[in-house]
């Protein structure tokens, strides 16, 4: 179970302003008039020309027409044959509906019968794919006019009032041109409707109230001292270009989601006292060519009044995606459009003028070099998830606004946390303050923490009406996967034991590591595989049969042991070879085989024999120490029915064992 979910973020800055320069007609209003204006051109040409809509006829009923001679003109284009009548006539004729049987008007969802009557001067019929070789003769025989051109539905005034809506339609553009071009000053495409303008939003450091500054950033230290110089560079430009260099103009900044890469580019304007225009690359991109690049412009342009001035970008990946890659629908040509203005617009700058773009990514490899070259982005900039220290560093700056009570351990928090990104650390002092409110405290306890952060990495509690035979199975299933954390030398202490389901577990035992670890010993991983498949081997032990409820430990386990075969060669048959690629370091996805495996037949099964001999023995071992244990396990379970969560202390007061001995942490695991 991954334990960063999505944060709750707010959607809008502190600070934040709306555009001064919005369109003057609200868009939702331009558009709705825009709907009327169509429906009523719409219903004036269904009014004003009923029959100017060609009936189609079948061959037959066309030969009839021209016998009738009321056929004055045709065309012929391939097969079809285009005509006008003389008379007007109605087909299908009420004569030909009552021979097919059908109600006089046949609803359109039925295909095989006839379409509605329609009456028309024009008509259009199809050719029968046999050579009809009197055709010509005849036709010339009832004075049928063959036309070399397609034939003008209806005269010169059909044609003008054809036009009519159009230029009122027309019209209106240009009046709403107008309006908003006066309204907001903006030309070109910004001004109508305000669609070519950018939605950007600025957020200004002038004020100091809502000004962010390096303070409010903790625990990326090594980000943030990069970004030392931009800063320098912003408050005094000319002190960089004085001597003939180039000053940046572009830094990317590569992180997982919420790892303050936002807030370090606020940070920035903050600090160098520049207003910061940001806006996600997703709403350059809209349904219609031309105005992502035309926000693009209206974007720099705004920067450029207020220099100097950061742009910030988010999520450059949706628009900076290498080119002729991957398709996007419709929108490829109107991507490459936005992204070649960005790089017009970066080329453009003279490096004086002090502009700096900053853009964050969390998909780097997939960026087009372009965007990549010297003069562009040429600066990058890793935001990695903070670590212990960071984490807490992080959590003391969250806590400012919050009261805290004595007993809360920061520190703790920041030890059962392994993984958090800024934003999910921010999240769970949230959580917890709401928690202490609900529970009408004074101030924000460690236990709000530490149920809050239970509720973030498992979800809320799950109201499950369950027998008692099944919490009995749960309870040994968790006290079975709690004793092998007691017990298994190297197992990360347990700390938590509940059989209150959540999400989608019914229990859970937590784990908790002394330190973020980087390197792992192999007898640890063999200890947590043993720890994972704990529960099973409770049930096994105690009741001599299975349940469903292992699969999640089962999965975990058979990835755990499989890395340890093909990525870190603790496999004496496979020795130190590499079969998996390396997890990416940005996203944190622990990648297995890869799909396309680059190793043969022979070796993958080799693999899956070595990785189910480690899970086998890793099995036997946890049944092993259960049943040399029992006695503790059932005085666990005893206490779990009872009391449905015990804390750390009361595990191993309960089960009179000693922790287990360390041989150093390892990050915060829970298993289910
Ligand atoms: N290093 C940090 N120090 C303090 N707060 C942080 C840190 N990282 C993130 N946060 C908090 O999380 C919130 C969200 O972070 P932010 O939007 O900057 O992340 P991001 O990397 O831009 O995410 P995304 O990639 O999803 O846009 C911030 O407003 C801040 O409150
Ligand atoms: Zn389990």
């Amino acid at each position: 179970m991954n334990a960063s979910q999505n944060p709750a973020k707010p959607t809008v800055p502190p600070g934040t302003k709306p555009n001064p320069l919005g369109s003057r007609l609200p868009p939702r209003k331009a558009l709705g008039l825009f709907a009327l204006l169509f429906l009523v051109n719409y219903l004036l040409m269904r009014f004003l020309f009923p029959g100017e809509q060609p009936v189609t006829v079948p061959y037959t009923e066309f030969r009839q027409q021209v016998a009738a001679g009321n056929v004055t003109a045709l065309y012929s284009r391939g097969t079809t044959i285009e005509g006008r009548f003389k008379q007007p006539v109605t087909w299908p004729t009420p004569e030909e509906v009552k021979q097919a049987g059908q109600p006089p008007r046949p609803t359109t969802l039925d295909r095989r019968l006839l379409p509605p009557p329609r009456t028309s001067a024009y008509f259009n019929t199809e050719l029968p794919a046999f050579f009809d070789r009197g055709l010509e003769d005849f036709l010339i025989r009832h004075g049928v006019e063959i036309s070399a051109v397609p034939i003008q539905q209806g005269g010169l005034w059909t044609t003008l009032l054809y036009f009519g809506p159009a230029l009122l339609i027309i019209g209106f553009y240009v009046w709403m041109y107008r309006r908003a071009a006066q309204g907001g000053g903006v030309g070109g495409m910004g001004g109508m409707f305000g669609i070519g303008r950018s939605k950007a939003k600025r957020y200004d450091a002038g004020d100091p109230a809502n000004r962010i500054t390096f303070n409010d950033v903790a625990g990326i230290d090594e980000a943030e001292a990069e970004l030392v110089e931009i800063v320098d560079f912003l408050k005094a430009p000319d002190k960089y270009t004085r001597l003939g260099g180039t000053a940046p103009k572009g830094v990317l900044l590569i992180g997982s989601p919420g790892t303050g890469k936002t807030l370090l580019a606020k940070a920035v304007a903050g600090e160098a006292g520049v207003p910061f225009f940001s806006m996600s690359a997703a709403e350059f991109v809209e349904m219609i060519v031309g105005v992502g690049a035309a926000r693009v412009r209206d974007l720099f342009k705004q920067a450029r009044e207020s220099a100097p001035a950061i742009i910030f970008i988010d999520e450059i990946d949706a628009i900076g995606r290498a080119r002729g890659g991957i398709a996007f629908g419709g929108g490829h040509s109107e991507q490459e459009q936005t992204l070649q203005q960005i790089l017009t617009e970066m080329d453009g700058f003279s490096g004086r003028e002090g502009i700096i773009v900053l853009a964050a990514t969390n998909t780097p490899d997939v960026l087009d070099r372009a965007l990549l070259r010297p003069g562009r982005f040429d600066r990058r900039v890793v935001v990695n998830l903070p670590d212990k220290a960071g984490r807490e560093a992080i959590l003391r700056v969250h806590v400012r606004k919050v009261p805290l009570a004595g007993d809360v351990r920061l520190e703790e928090l920041a030890q059962a946390t392994p993984g958090f990104s800024g934003a999910d650390l921010q999240n769970l002092v949230n959580e917890a303050a709401l928690l202490a409110a609900r529970r009408n405290e004074a101030a924000v306890a460690h236990k709000d923490f530490l149920d809050a952060l239970e509720k973030i990495v498992l979800g809320p509690e799950r109201p499950l009406l369950l027998s008692p035979q099944d919490r009995e199975r749960i309870a040994y299933h968790e006290g079975g996967h709690a004793i092998l954390g007691l017990v298994v030398p190297g197992a990360d202490p347990v700390h938590r034991v509940s059989i209150v389901p959540r999400g989608q577990a019914l229990g859970v035992t937590y784990q908790r590591p002394q330190t973020d670890r980087y390197n792992y010993p192999e007898a640890y991983l063999r200890a947590r595989i043993i720890g994972m498949l704990g529960g099973r081997a409770a049930e096994e032990v105690v009741y001599g049969t299975r349940t469903t409820g292992a699969e999640n430990d089962i999965e975990q386990a058979t990835q755990l042991a499989r890395s340890m075969v093909t990525r870190w060669g603790m496999s004496d048959a496979v020795g130190m070879v590499q079969l998996a690629p390396r997890e990416n370091r940005f996203l944190g996805t622990a990648a297995g085989v890869g799909g396309d495996k680059p190793f043969s037949e022979q070796t993958a099964a080799l693999v899956d024999a070595e990785v189910q001999r480690i899970i086998q023995g890793c099995h036997e071992e946890a049944q092993r120490r259960l049943r040399e244990h029992r006695p503790a396990l059932d005085a666990l379970v005893r206490a779990l029915l009872n009391q449905e969560t015990l804390s750390e202390e009361e595990i191993l007061r309960v089960t009179g064992l000693p922790p287990a001995p360390q041989l150093e942490g390892a990050p915060l695991r829970q298993g289910t």
